[in-house]
C-alpha cells in the first residue's frame, strides 16, 4: 500500500516563478523539496514534476504516460503545430515516426554533412568581406539553405531570407507571450501555407522532388488506413524538420560561446581525436540551456516510489535539471567535456533532445543531424576561419526559451585559416 503524500507546493497558481525562474523552475524546487517529484499549479492545472534519470526512465514509458492533449495549445500554435507526431500516441505515432526515421539514414545524414560544408564555405567567403558578422543570423540563413536543399525545395535566394525569418520566428516565439508569441503564430500560418502550396503542386505532379527527400516521403506516406496524409498534416511534420533544423543555431552559438568562454578548449580540439570533438558537443548539449521540459499525461493510475499517481494528471519531465543533477553529474555547473570520457550510454540520464527510444517513444528524430551538424560547425570554428571577438554582451538568460546570447554572438575580422 501506498500513503506517501506527493510533496506540494502551496499556493494557487505557480506560473509567475516560472516564467521568471524558467530553466531552474523544477530544480530549485527539487532541491528545497528535497524531491525528485512534487506537485505544483502551473497554468490554473495541477501539475506533477519530475526529475532526473529515474524519473525520465518512468516518463518514457508508454504505457504510463500519453501524449494526447499533454501539450499547452500556445506550443501546438507556434511550435508543433496540430496533430503532430507529438501529440500522438501507440501505433498511430509508431507509424508517423516511421516516416520521420525513414529519412535519418546514413546516406542522408551523410548528404547533409556534405552540404553543411559546402555552405559553410560559401558563408565563409561572404563573411572575410564583412568587417563583423552576427553569427546566430549568419547560421539561421545557412541551416535555412542546407534544410532547403537537403530536404528537396527549391528556394530562390530572396525566399531563403523570407523562410528564416518566419521559421526562426515559429521557434523564438515559441515560449514567448505577447507580441513574440502571435509574430509565432503568424510566421506558422504563413509557412504552412507555402509549404501547402509545394504539396499540393507534387500531388498534381506539377513537381517531382528526389525520392530520398522528406519533401517526397511525407506527401506520398500513408497512414495506417493506406490513405495518404492529409496535405495539412504533411506540411506539420514538414515543418517538424525544418523548424529544428534552423533552430540547431542556437546550439552553434553555444558552440560558439564555449569556445570564447573556455579558450583553452581550442587548442585541445584542434588535436583531438573524433572523441573528443564529441565530448565537447555533448556538454554543449548538457550544459547550455535549449529546451526546459516536456509534458505527457498520466495514462493509468500507477504507483511510483511509494506514491500514488493519478491517471489524467498532467506532468512535466525537467529536461535542463535532469541534464544538471547532481546526483548524475560531478560539479554540474561546470563545463567539462571530460565528464563524457567514460559516459555509457544511458537513454535517462542525458537527454537534451528527449530520452528513451527513437521510434517506440518521443527522442528527437533530429539528434543524429544536430549532432553533426554541430561537429561541421565546431571543425570551422576551431580549424578553418580566424576572427576576433569585439567587446559585446554574452550574457543569456535562464529565463528566455530558447535562450539566446544577447549579442548573438559577433565576430570580427573573419578570415580563412591559411594552414591547416
Ligand atoms: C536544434 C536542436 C534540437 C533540440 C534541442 C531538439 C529537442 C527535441 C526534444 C526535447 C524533443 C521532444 C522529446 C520528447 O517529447 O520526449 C524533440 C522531438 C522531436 N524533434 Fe527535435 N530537437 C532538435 C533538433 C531537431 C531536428 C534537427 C529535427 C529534424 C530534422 C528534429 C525533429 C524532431 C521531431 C520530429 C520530434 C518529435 C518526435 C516524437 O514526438 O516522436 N529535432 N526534439
Amino acid at each position: 500500500m501506498s500513503n506517501n503524500q506527493i510533496p506540494r507546493e502551496d499556493g494557487i497558481d505557480h506560473t509567475l516563478p516560472l516564467l521568471k525562474e524558467g530553466y531552474e523552475f523544477i530544480l530549485n524546487r527539487k532541491r528545497s523539496f528535497n524531491s525528485n517529484i512534487f506537485e505544483t499549479r502551473i497554468m490554473g492545472k495541477k501539475s506533477l514534476c519530475m526529475s532526473g534519470r529515474d524519473a525520465a526512465q518512468v516518463f518514457y514509458d508508454t504505457h504510463l504516460f500519453h501524449r494526447e492533449g499533454a501539450a499547452p495549445n500556445r506550443l501546438v500554435q507556434t511550435l508543433f503545430g496540430e496533430n503532430g507526431v507529438q501529440s500522438l500516441d501507440g501505433q498511430a505515432h509508431r507509424h508517423r515516426k516511421e516516416m520521420h526515421m525513414s529519412i535519418m539514414n546514413e546516406k542522408n545524414i551523410k548528404k547533409f554533412q556534405e552540404l553543411a560544408i559546402q555552405y559553410w564555405e560559401k558563408a565563409l567567403d561572404h563573411w572575410t568581406k564583412k568587417e563583423d558578422i552576427v553569427l546566430y543570423d549568419e547560421v539561421k540563413e545557412l541551416l535555412c539553405k542546407v534544410a532547403c536543399t537537403w530536404a528537396g525545395v527549391l528556394v530562390e535566394e530572396e525566399e531563403i531570407k523570407w523562410l528564416t525569418k518566419e521559421l526562426s520566428e515559429m521557434f523564438e516565439g515559441a515560449g514567448a507571450i505577447g507580441p513574440n508569441h502571435w509574430k509565432g503564430r503568424n510566421a506558422q500560418n504563413n509557412v504552412e501555407k507555402w509549404m501547402g502550396e509545394l504539396v499540393g503542386k507534387i500531388r498534381e505532379g506539377k513537381l517531382i522532388p528526389p525520392e530520398d527527400t522528406a519533401l517526397y516521403q511525407y506527401t506520398w506516406y500513408k497512414d495506417l488506413d493506406g490513405n495518404l496524409l492529409d496535405p495539412s498534416i504533411v506540411v506539420v511534420e514538414l515543418l517538424n524538420v525544418y523548424r529544428p533544423m534552423v533552430a540547431i543555431a542556437v546550439y552553434i552559438n553555444f558552440v560558439a560561446l564555449a569556445l570564447i568562454e573556455h579558450p583553452d578548449e581550442i587548442e585541445k580540439l584542434k588535436n583531438a581525436d573524433e572523441k573528443y570533438t564529441y565530448m565537447f558537443i555533448d556538454e554543449v548539449r548538457r550544459y547550455y540551456p535549449f529546451f526546459p521540459f516536456i509534458a505527457a499525461k498520466v495514462k493509468e493510475d500507477f504507483t511510483w516510489r511509494d506514491y500514488k499517481i493519478e491517471k489524467g494528471t498532467l506532468a512535466y519531465l525537467d529536461i535542463y535539471g535532469t541534464n544538471h543533477d547532481e546526483n548524475l553529474w560531478l560539479y554540474p555547473q561546470e563545463f567539462n567535456p571530460n565528464r563524457f570520457a567514460d559516459q555509457g550510454n544511458d537513454r535517462f540520464s542525458f537527454i537534451p533532445q528527449g530520452g528513451g527510444e527513437y521510434l517506440t517513444g518521443h527522442r528527437c528524430a533530429g539528434e543524429q543531424l544536430t549532432i553533426e551538424m554541430m561537429k561541421v560547425s565546431l571543425d570551422y570554428l576551431v580549424n578553418h576561419m580566424d576572427y576576433e571577438v569585439p567587446e559585446q554582451d554574452l550574457t543569456f538568460e535562464m529565463n528566455e526559451f530558447p535562450s539566446i546570447p544577447r549579442s548573438r554572438v559577433i565576430l570580427r575580422n573573419v578570415e580563412r585559416k591559411l594552414t591547416h
